[in-house]
């Protein structure tokens, strides 16, 4: 079910008394977390809060500024995780008193790096995120060395990202801009101006000030007896996740999304001579890329009027003779490919850059073949098949989940569901592949496959084609 959005207006804020008094309250005699305990749970939330918005490509090289108090310790935790989500994360952390965090830092051969390195050009050109822990909710008064001089630089990124398009780090803050006012915010105006806010527990007074894109909210450790003693009303957190987002979904230009592709080069030398191996090789890096549904492909058929159609389907096997899936031979794909058999399947590995696409003409797979692979889906789901008349209209949702509990009443007794003589498996023998590897600057790697035949030996011929 799909959660009702949670609306920002409702949310609650502490002020800084009451922040304090929340910490008290966790550590305290009857609770009895441990600042360990929720450090690192409020590192983590900042670390997948960060990871959630800026990947680690782009966004590799982290600076974590961390202050003397446990605002500090979270952003030890956080570039820790980072450190082991793939990001190269450095530290400035003037006064070490949390010694654990940084033995645990130094053993992953993070470096820490000196105030002096920093200020200045440093900050700007050799960091792709800067992790503001500095302070969080005891801040008072105006900062004091070296933290001023740091605070300053950090708001400099900011005005430098309003006057220039060219790649300023991205500021994040844990819990409280460092330098404002725990209630007020930016006094002066002239403070930190994240791009990215991470409130701990729940989000302080100066968080209504927060103008930047994205608002999270971690420590996903509060329980009920916190909640109804401070009134708070926060979002839910979604299934497992450490963090969740506080306020609008950030309007986007849509014009100006877009990943620059860096990737291994794809070679002649490299690729495997039979496609399918190299078709095989790629989905095994899929696979161990834990993409979520590596198997999705997009199938494109054309009938006898021209006109071509796309859909998603799941590939459920491949093997010499070329790639299966299974549907309904009622559908339009199927009204199509008994027009036309040319069909074009394709693949997207988002997070390895990379496409397949394949071309060839389609078969029905055998009625055993069907057969065997019906039986070995879910009962909901050969169910499903049995209830939905693929692509003809339904006048509502009503009336398929009142066929499926006919069913699921006719099939309690587990006997077998009978396969409709409808639905069965598609083979695709491909004719052309090509492999193709994002680069940058849009100068991508494509290789294509065509079959070719020498001295009567049939084989496969590669060419690389233009970006
Ligand atoms: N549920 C929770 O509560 C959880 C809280 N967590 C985290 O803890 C944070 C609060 O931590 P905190 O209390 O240690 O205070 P914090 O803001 O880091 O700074 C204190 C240090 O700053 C110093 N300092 C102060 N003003 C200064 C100035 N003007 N100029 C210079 N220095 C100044 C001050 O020195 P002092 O004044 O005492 O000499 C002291 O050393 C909170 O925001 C959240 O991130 C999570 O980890 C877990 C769950
Ligand atoms: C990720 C994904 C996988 C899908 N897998 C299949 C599949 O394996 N078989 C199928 O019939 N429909 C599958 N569908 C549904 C199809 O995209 C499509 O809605 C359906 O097959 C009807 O298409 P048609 O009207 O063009 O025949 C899938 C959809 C998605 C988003
Ligand atoms: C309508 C339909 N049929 C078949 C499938 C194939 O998947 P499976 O056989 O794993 O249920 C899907 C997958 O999304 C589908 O949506
Ligand atoms: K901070």
């Amino acid at each position: 079910m799909v959660e009702k959005a949670f609306s920002s207006d409702s949310i609650s804020y502490l002020t800084q008394r009451e922040a304090a008094e929340v910490d008290e309250m966790l550590m305290g005699p009857t609770l009895g977390f441990s600042i360990d305990q929720l450090m690192e749970l409020a590192g983590l939330s900042v670390a997948s809060a960060i990871a959630e918005v800026y990947n680690s490509t782009e966004f590799k090289r982290v600076l974590a500024i961390c202050g003397p108090g446990n605002n500090g310790g979270d952003g030890l935790v956080a570039a820790r995780h980072l450190h082991h989500f793939g990001y190269t994360p450095s530290i400035c952390y003037p006064k070490r008193t949390q010694k654990a965090l940084v033995a645990q830092l130094d053993s992953l051969s993070v470096p820490f790096v000196e105030v002096e390195d920093i200020v200045g050009s440093g900050l700007l050109n050799d960091f792709d995120l800067v992790l503001d822990a500095m302070f969080g909710f005891s801040f008072r008064g105006a900062p004091r060395a070296p933290f001023d001089e740091l605070i300053k630089n950090v708001a400099f990124l900011s005005k430098e990202r309003e006057k220039s398009d060219g790649k300023i780090p991205v500021v994040v803050s844990v819990d409280v801009p460092s330098g404002w006012d725990v209630e007020e915010g930016d006094a002066g105006g002239e403070g930190i101006k994240p791009d990215m806010l991470v409130s701990l527990t729940a989000p302080k007074l100066c968080a209504k000030k927060f103008k930047g894109v994205h608002h999270f909210l971690g420590g996903r450790f509060v329980p009920p007896a916190v909640a109804g003693r401070f009134n708070l009303c926060l979002p839910p957190y979604p299934g497992s996740a450490m963090c969740v987002r506080i306020g609008k979904v950030p309007q986007v230009d849509i014009s100006a999304l877009r990943v620059n592709y860096v990737s291994p080069e794809l070679l002649e030398e490299d690729v495997e001579a039979d496609p399918m191996d190299q078709f095989q090789k790629w989905f095994d890096d899929a696979v161990a890329a834990g993409l979520r549904e590596p198997n999705a492909m997009a199938l494109s058929t054309c009938g006898k009027d021209g006109k071509p159609s796309s859909r998603m389907v799941l590939l459920k096997g491949v093997d010499k003779e070329g790639f299966v899936w299974y549907t309904n031979y009622e559908s339009r794909k199927a009204c199509e490919i008994s027009e036309n058999s040319n069909s074009a399947i394709m693949f997207y590995w988002d997070s390895l850059n990379r496409q397949v696409r394949v071309e060839g003409t389609v078969e029905k797979v055998s009625e055993e073949e069907s057969l065997h692979y019906f039986h070995s889906r879910p009962r909901g789901s050969q169910i499903g098949a049995l209830v939905s008349n693929q692509s003809s209209v339904v006048p509502g949702r009503h009336i398929l989940s009142q066929l499926y509990k006919e069913l699921e009443e006719k099939f309690s007794d587990g006997s077998l569901i009978p396969k409709p003589k409808h639905w069965g498996g598609y083979r695709l023998k491909p004719k052309l592949y090509e492999f193709w590897q994002g680069q940058p600057s849009r100068l991508h790697d494509r290789l294509q496959y065509t079959p070719e035949e020498t001295e009567g030996k049939k084989g496969w011929r590669v060419v690389r084609l233009a970006p």
